[in-house]
């Protein structure tokens, strides 16, 4: 049973082949600047930079999806494919996952993806959103999140799925589930990702709240493992890699899929239901003038 959803996703990956991303960006290899083996090849798409050191057996994966890394369909099937291209090279034994975006790690699902788009795109992007949560919260990698900006509602659910999170003391880069301030629902499946977390009556009033939590609060409250300065998040995110990484792979991983397994099925046996129920709840008429209302203001705050 514990390796039940490992074969899936390696099933999942072999029908997957590569030759698919010819004539895209995707899998592009180029060497890194002052690089020169193959240790220090970066690949990656346009939303995607890999930086991998083949030598330590780490990738440093950045999103780039400027001005905010707001969670695009595109940027979500990038992230699963280049997680998946890791995982399946046996070089690579963990991940940091960072911005390449100044200010933000990222802003959460791109609110223009289910504004004034019809049910078959909300039920795609919903399907894309899952996938990527699933793989994330199972990888068999470790995963550290460099949380290098602020980090709300889809953000925060990606730095969750990491094993370890090391965030910048910035007060601006807060970071929480903050759904119910927009008018929506966060989905059973994030609700019980921050449950694991940071416990059952924080998630109750963390959620309800819509708290944006700053370093020191999100710290207190177990959001994240280390709040450190802002030069200092990548260094300290190696370092947190390492003490993971002296761990055997095996025991590691199947520890992992012990503590995270049941969470996941809770969404593999629904997730049509979960994906038609996204569907009729953000397609509402009263839900689309809250998102319409919330992106209006987001654009009206600027300059
Ligand atoms: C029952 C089942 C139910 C299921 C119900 C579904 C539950 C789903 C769970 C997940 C939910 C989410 O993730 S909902 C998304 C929640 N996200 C948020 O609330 C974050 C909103 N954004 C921000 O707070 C800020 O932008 C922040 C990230 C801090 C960065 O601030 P900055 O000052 O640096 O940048 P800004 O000037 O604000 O933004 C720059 C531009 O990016 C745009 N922008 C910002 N965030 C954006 C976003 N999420 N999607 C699209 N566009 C965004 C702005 O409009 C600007 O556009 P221009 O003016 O055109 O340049």
């Amino acid at each position: 049973m514990a390796l039940a959803s490992g074969v899936r996703f390696a099933a999942r990956a072999l029908l997957r082949p590569w030759a698919l991303l010819r004539g895209t960006t995707l899998g592009r290899t180029e060497p890194a600047a002052g690089g020169g083996g193959d240790g220090a090849r970066r690949f990656g798409s346009q939303r995607v930079l890999v930086e991998p050191d083949a030598a330590s057996g780490v990738a440093v994966m950045k999103l780039r999806n400027p001005p905010v890394n707001a969670l695009s369909l595109e940027l979500l099937t990038e992230l699963v494919i280049s997680l998946e291209k890791l995982e399946n090279d046996k070089t690579f034994r963990g991940v940091i996952l960072t911005s390449d975006c100044p200010r933000v790690f990222c802003a959460g699902l791109d609110l223009t993806e289910i504004c004034g788009r019809n049910p078959a795109h909300c039920a795609e992007y919903w399907k894309a959103m899952q996938e990527l949560w699933l793989r994330t919260y199972l990888s068999s990698l470790v995963l550290v999140a460099a949380i290098n900006g602020a980090c709300p509602a889809g953000g925060c659910i990606i730095a969750l799925s990491c094993d370890c999170r090391v965030l910048a003391d910035n007060p601006k880069y807060r970071i929480g589930l903050n759904e119910t301030l927009l008018g929506i629902i966060a989905p059973f499946w994030l609700k019980d990702t921050y449950v694991n977390t940071i416990g059952h009556r924080a998630s109750e009033q963390a959620l309800q709240l819509g708290s944006l939590f700053p370093p020191a609060e999100a710290l207190q409250v177990g959001l994240v493992d280390q709040v450190v300065p802002e030069d200092q998040v990548q260094s300290t995110a190696l370092s947190e890699m390492a003490r993971w990484l002296a761990v055997p792979d095996h025991a590691r991983q199947l520890t992992k899929n012990m503590m995270r397994k049941a969470t996941a099925d809770r969404l593999l046996r629904q997730r049509d239901a979960d994906t038609q129920n996204f569907v009729s709840f953000v397609c509402r008429d009263s839900i689309q003038k809250s998102l319409q209302a919330y992106l209006e203001k987001l654009r009206q705050r600027k300059g």
